[in-house]
């Protein structure tokens, strides 16, 4: 699925959050909105979704303006904060969200065990979430938004608190859906995941102020570190 951002404009109250914001994002490839604490990542993979409106300008997936029902089914939102059924297993969450995507029987099943060991949490399953730790919470909402086999999957800071090994192991199973041709954005602050992704875009007060591939990101830096990309365009 590919998605067309046309000059986003949002306020909240008097502050304006996003400023002109236009990109597009082809089918088939990982994206990475890049930025500082309250640059305005989350707000802008909100309006991508739909859950919140702008004030400004218009979100177009696949041909369909946002928000528009049917797209709801294909796409993955992994939101920043888990919300999660503490007192149901973590199995049981899983039936619950593949539920209201109307995953059942034997798809659930399968579907289940596949992105269960992709996060890790195979072995857990029967666990409740409230004696879940957090990073184990986080998998656990990755497993969740993953479960109806998203065509495009917006994931927020999906790996915070998830160890490297596991972290590599999410990032091999989105290089392998991509490869299926799901779309992903995807925010981080990991600097090391930038280069997972095909393209990125770097958010500063509101705008973007770098969109690029990584590629032609990392050789605009002085000595190709990818640290450096946070510091774009800082003294311009
Ligand atoms: N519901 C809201 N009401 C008022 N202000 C908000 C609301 N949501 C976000 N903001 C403000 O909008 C700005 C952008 O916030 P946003 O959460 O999009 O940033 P972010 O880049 O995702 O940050 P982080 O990396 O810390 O998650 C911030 O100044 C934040 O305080």
């Amino acid at each position: 699925m590919n998605i067309e951002v046309n000059q986003i404009e949002k306020y909240f109250q008097k502050n304006k959050v996003l400023n002109q914001i236009s990109m597009t994002i082809d089918s088939g490839k990982i994206f990475c909105l890049l930025g500082a604490s309250g640059s305005g990542k989350t707000t802008l993979l909100r309006i991508i979704m739909g859950a919140i409106n702008a004030e400004k300008g218009e979100v177009i997936i696949d041909g369909m303006k946002v928000p528009n029902r049917t797209l709801l089914s294909r796409i993955g939102f992994m939101p920043q904060n888990d919300a999660l059924y503490d007192e149901l297993t973590a199995w049981d969450n899983l039936k619950f969200f593949a539920g209201l995507q109307k995953i059942e029987g034997t798809t659930f099943i399968e579907n289940a065990e596949e992105v269960l060991q992709v996060v890790g949490l195979s072995n857990e399953k029967k666990k409740l979430v409230r004696n879940y730790s957090g990073g184990m919470k986080k998998r656990l909402s990755l497993a969740i938004t993953l479960i109806h086999q998203p065509k495009l999957l917006l994931l927020d800071e999906p790996t915070v608190g998830v160890d490297p090994v596991l972290r590599k192991n999410i990032w091999n199973y989105l290089k392998k859906i991509r490869e299926q041709g799901t779309t992903i954005l995807v925010t981080t602050h990991v600097m090391d995941e930038v280069l997972e992704c095909d393209h990125a875009a770097l958010l500063r007060n509101g705008h973007i102020i770098a969109n690029d591939t990584v590629e032609n990101l990392l050789s605009a830096t002085t000595d190709g570190r990818i640290e450096e990309l946070f510091f774009l365009g800082e003294n311009e």
